[in-house]
């Protein structure tokens, strides 16, 4: 066995206890230690005089002790004044012993390491990192900057610190233990260095020059093991590609005249854009390997007529089609569109939620494994186990970016009964810029439907503060009289739907008080699934003129009428997420409104945050915007379960290696396919699947 892939326990020094707390930081094997990073460095390697201390500074300085006291002054404490010929400071210990004080008598030399403060005193430093020393000739410097790693309870630097000193000698020793997966020349062509010398360089930086690229991430060796990491993600999802598309999957070639008469019988001609998306799904799902496309489009381009256009492509040719929605308000919602356009076909369409039960529930589930229900909409309930289906050849899934990289890969096990892999269709509005796209989607081809169906309007957007509540409620009045339909979204922060619940049923007492001839109905996450039903479908037959909720309206909800959109506290969401709420309105042909109503004071940040939403109405747009300002961890990161996490790379801080991540590791898969799961497995362990499906 590779000696880097035995237990911590086996390095001299570690007992039983101490690699259980190894553990905890997710180190088991000596490898493990080694990508293990200090968190940052300190410069112990020369001294800094007393006189040139400033606060906020962290330095090594020594002195000759003046006088050491216990002062009484509020917590008792331990103050040590020290002094060199520039200045003085004082050190100031909560926690000291009697010995200690003894140790610090007047004249003693005392050299420490810590973070300078202004204290009552002036300057001082509190618990630094001292030691006493017999005079000067006794300093001893480090000539290397100092490691400082992220540590557990009980768990110490001197302990980590030397774990990781064995961990490199043994890599020293033998060359061999560990693998440089990234090919020499590929290396000399980035300037990076090997791996061995940058986890040497990383562990033990011996040029104090390098402090500053080092603590603020520009060194070669911290980009070399941040690449490494963001090439092994884009390379697993590369990887999954490919191994799906050595799979079969049924020929979807469909049948040109329901294709037309489905056409025709549309409501609205298709734009040019929703006719290019599908004649690229149609391509893909005519070929023997599984198609996985995402579908991206602004919010109100029009994806679910193209998800329903894929879906009479499978059922066309014999096969079954189904349609997974995040939230069962937008199940509910797709199932009776498309139930509606397949009226005309003789197709059935079933919906299957977590809120469908009992007989129903097992009529439903019969019907899906004797393949008599060609088209099933529904939630993730639709990918439970039990719920089987006789021929299924294709999944779309709809807002994806909730549901996760994972989950998408555990979809595709479902059509697993044969042989045959169903083609899958991922629709998403959320628009992710393109850098960071490959590295959640490079398992997945991209159409874009950046066309929106004509005759939109751009949807008017103010700021204003709360406390022009008032003039709101004014305009409601005034809107309603016009016989257009409005929505009042209460936003809190977003892990208490309870408190949100709350507000919202607060909101809509207050709104039905103030506003006496206006109907208004209120719906949120915690009202049963048939509730909001009976509310959602009460607002788009206009017998409610006001629709106070949630963020559970956010997605897909499609009444054109309501052109006037009140969200308040919009300070506390994502732009993504606001871009997707606001694209409730603007649906119609004519004018649309949305006003952002913040609680004062605004912050500079959301101020300007909240301007880019004023000022666009492109999601494409936003979400760049959205990525300059807050960085693509806050942009990917936000609310998604399957974001991807990383050990070492930071996508604001390597923002830069994303440019190159996929024309390297196209060819990096091309030309050496060996390292690929090699590579995987060192990032991504046991812990991401996706090379197994
Ligand atoms: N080509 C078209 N011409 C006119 N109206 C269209 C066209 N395509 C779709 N629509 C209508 O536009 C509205 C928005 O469509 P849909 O709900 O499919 O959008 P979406 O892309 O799913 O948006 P969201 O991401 O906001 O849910 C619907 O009322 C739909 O009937």
């Amino acid at each position: 066995m590779n000696r880097l892939q035995q237990p911590v326990a086996t390095l001299a020094g570690i007992g039983a206890q101490t690699a259980r707390r190894f553990e905890k930081l997710g180190i088991r094997v000596i490898q493990d230690l080694l990508f293990h990073l200090p968190a940052r460095y300190e410069d112990r390697t020369r001294l800094t005089p007393i006189g040139s201390l400033a606060a906020g500074m962290t330095a090594m300085i020594a002195g000759k002790v003046e006088f050491a006291d216990v002062l009484p002054r509020g917590r008792k404490s331990l103050i040590v004044r020290i002094a060199d010929d520039t200045g003085f400071i004082s050190l100031k210990f909560f926690h000291y012993s009697a010995s200690q004080l003894h140790a610090f008598a007047p004249g003693a030399l005392v050299s420490c390491y810590g973070e300078v403060r202004y204290g009552y005193a002036g300057l001082e430093m509190t618990h630094p990192d001292y030691r006493i020393v017999a005079d000067t000739d006794g300093f001893s410097l480090e000539t290397r900057l100092t490691p400082v790693y992220p540590l557990t309870e009980g768990l110490g630097q001197t302990v980590i610190r030397k774990a990781v000193k064995q961990a490199l000698a043994l890599c020293e020793y033998d060359a061999r233990l560990l693998t440089d997966w990234i090919p020499e020349p590929l290396l000399h062509e980035l300037r990076f260095p090997t791996l061995q010398e940058a986890l040497q360089t990383l562990h033990t930086p011996g040029e104090p020059a390098a402090s500053a690229a080092l603590q603020n991430g520009s060194h070669p060796a911290l980009k070399r093991l941040a690449f490494e990491e963001l090439l092994s993600h884009y390379l697993s999802l590369r990887s999954a590609k490919s191994k799906i598309q050595s799979c079969r999957a049924p020929v979807l070639a469909g049948d040109p005249a329901a294709a037309d008469r489905f056409v025709r019988r549309l409501p609205f001609p298709l734009t040019g854009a929703q006719r290019r998306v599908i004649t690229e799904i149609a391509d893909s799902c005519r070929k023997i390997q599984p198609m996985m496309r995402l579908v991206q489009g602004d919010v109100g381009s029009g994806k679910t007529v193209v998800a329903a256009y894929a879906a009479l492509l499978a059922v066309s040719s014999g096969y079954q089609a189904a349609v997974m929605a995040p939230t069962e308000l937008l199940a509910e919602q797709h199932y009776r569109n498309f139930s509606a356009w397949f009226s005309h076909f003789d197709i059935q369409v079933v919906l299957l939620t977590g809120q469908t039960k009992g007989r129903q529930r097992q009529e439903i589930l019969e019907a899906l494994k004797s393949g008599t229900a060609p088209i099933a909409v529904g939630t993730h309930a639709l990918f439970q186990d039990g719920v089987e289906f006789d021929r299924l050849g294709l999944c779309i899934i709809d807002e994806q970016h909730r549901f996760g990289v994972h989950q998408r890969l555990a979809l595709r096990e479902k059509g697993r009964q044969s042989s045959i892999r169903p083609h899958q269709l991922v629709m998403t509005a959320t628009p992710i810029p393109r850098t960071l796209a490959m590295l959640q989607y490079s398992d997945l081809d991209i159409s874009v439907i950046d066309e929106l169906p004509p005759g939109r309007k751009p949807i008017v957007t103010s700021v204003i503060p709360a406390d022009r509540r008032h003039e709101v409620i004014a305009r409601i009045n005034g809107w309603v009289a016009q016989k257009k339909q409005a929505y009042w979204v209460c936003t809190l922060i977003e892990e208490s739907e309870a408190l949100q619940c709350e507000a919202a049923e607060k909101t809509a007492e207050m709104l039905t008080e103030a506003l006496s001839g206006v109907r208004i109905a209120l719906i949120h996450g915690r009202m049963k699934a048939a509730e909001k039903d009976v509310a959602m479908q009460a607002f788009k037959q206009h017998q409610i003129d006001l629709l106070v909720a949630t963020t559970v309206i956010e997605v897909g909800v499609d009444v054109p009428n309501a052109g006037l959109m009140i969200i308040e506290n919009p300070e506390r969401l994502g732009l993504s997420q606001l871009h997707q709420l606001r694209g409730r309105v603007g649906r119609g042909d004519s004018d649309s409104y949305c006003l952002l109503m913040y609680q004062p004071p605004l912050s500079e940040m959301a101020r300007r945050r909240l301007g880019i939403l004023r000022d666009s109405n492109d999601g494409f747009v936003i979400a760049e915007k959205d990525l300059e300002l807050r960085g693509p961890g806050e942009v990917l990161g936000t609310r998604q379960t399957g974001a991807v996490h990383f050990k070492i790379a930071d996508l604001a801080r390597d923002a830069d290696l994303l440019d190159n991540i996929q024309q390297i590791g196209e060819r990096f898969f091309n030309e050496v396919p060996d390292a690929v799961q090699p590579l995987c497995d060192r990032w991504l362990g046991a812990s991401i699947h996706y090379a197994e499906v």
